[in-house]
């Protein structure tokens, strides 16, 4: 029999490339740490709304309780528990499987650290949702999909994902992850801007004067991509290079970014970011040290000044641990 895609987390993500993979005659496996959520998907299903509306019956395990195979492994947690979801299961993955990081940031390095930069898959995800309660996720909008060899190549296996995973849209294959990763960093920076904001993201785009600190932020992260090399690229209309702070401000390249987004996020049932969601709803930590704190760290060693995003990190970490609110004395303090 062949070997299953196991996804290490049923969340959003986890769950919206599973349920799809399913539903076009792949064997998937969850593994799920969330307890309640994982006994709701053996009782009930897993149910997803929104963009697809379906319920799928995999097979879903504890983390210390799956002992099957481990080859084509897709990685869904969060960026903060990568290094502990993976760990557990480094010695078991088969020589010739892989982990595909389905996650923003730039964890592909940190996998490659523990599995190896051979058996580590990048991609660039800006489909989105989010989970809503144990055993229903809600698959809040399309966006692209794309994925990429850390070394660019385009190999069998990556071929053969974008197969598997094309029941879901289309997909590319990319020889530049890391320029969509970046680019999705930059994006993300703007994210966690709008998200120590209680307000949906089209109003903070709407306001001029969040909109400039907001650029700002996507300025000083693509200025750490260009001096590490980076190219990046278009994330779905969005272009980092836009914001670039040591060049004069192309207000039409602005423009033309900011109706991007525009678009994409109308295109979408969500109004608020997942950062946000993590602040507002679930009252836990988010991917900021992970995001915005490893940009500030590369930041620091290629000696590119970074103090808005120093700013943004410190405003979100005083949100996370109580001692501020979500509101719009937070974003524009991270220029006061
Ligand atoms: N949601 C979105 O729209 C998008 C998300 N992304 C990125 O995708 C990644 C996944 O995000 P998302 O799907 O939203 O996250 P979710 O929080 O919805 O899902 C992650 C799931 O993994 C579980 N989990 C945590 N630790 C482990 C573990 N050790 N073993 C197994 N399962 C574990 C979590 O449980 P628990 O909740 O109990 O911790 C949770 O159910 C993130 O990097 C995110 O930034 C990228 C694009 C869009
Ligand atoms: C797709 C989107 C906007 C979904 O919330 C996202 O990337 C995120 O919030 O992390």
């Amino acid at each position: 029999m062949a070997s299953p895609f196991v996804i290490i987390g049923a969340g959003a993500i986890g769950s919206i490339v599973g349920a799809h993979l399913i539903r076009s005659g792949h064997d998937v496996v969850f593994i799920e740490a969330n307890a309640a959520h994982a006994d709701a998907i053996r009782r009930d299903g897993l149910r997803i709304s929104g963009h697809l509306d379906a319920v799928v019956r995999p097979a879903v395990h504890a983390p210390s309780a799956y002992d099957g195979p481990m080859e084509h492994v897709l990685l869904a947690v969060k960026s903060r528990d990568t290094i502990a979801a993976l760990t557990p299961f480094a010695d078991r993955l088969a020589a010739g499987g892989y982990v595909v990081s389905l996650q923003n940031g730039l964890e592909e390095d940190k996998i490659a650290a523990i599995i190896g930069r051979e058996r580590t898959i990048g991609a660039y995800l800006t489909f989105g949702g989010y989970y809503k309660e144990p055993g229903h996720i809600v698959y809040g909008g399309p966006g692209s999909f794309k994925l990429g060899e850390l070394d660019g190549r385009e190999t069998p296996r990556v071929l053969a994902l974008q197969a598997a995973f094309s029941a879901q849209q289309p997909i590319d294959v990319t020889n530049n992850i890391f320029g969509y990763l970046w680019s999705k960093i930059a994006l993300g920076s703007v994210y966690f801007g709008t998200a120590i904001v209680d307000a949906p993201v089209l109003d903070i785009y709407d306001d001029p004067r969040a909109r400039s600190i907001l650029a700002v932020l996507a300025g000083e992260a693509v200025g750490v991509a260009d001096a590490s090399g980076v190219r990046t690229e278009n994330c779905d209309g969005f272009d980092p290079k836009a914001f670039r702070l040591d060049q004069p401000a192309d207000e039409t390249a602005r423009a033309a970014s900011w109706d991007a987004q525009r678009v994409y996020w109308r295109s979408h049932d969500n109004t608020h970011t997942g950062v946000w969601r993590d602040l507002k709803i679930h009252r836990r930590k988010t991917e900021v040290e992970f995001q915005v704190g490893a940009v500030i760290r590369i930041a620091d060693d290629v000696g590119v000044p970074v103090p808005h995003l120093k700013r943004l990190k410190m405003i979100v970490e005083s949100i996370e641990n109580g001692e501020r609110t979500q509101d719009w004395g937070a974003l524009y303090d991270i220029v006061a």
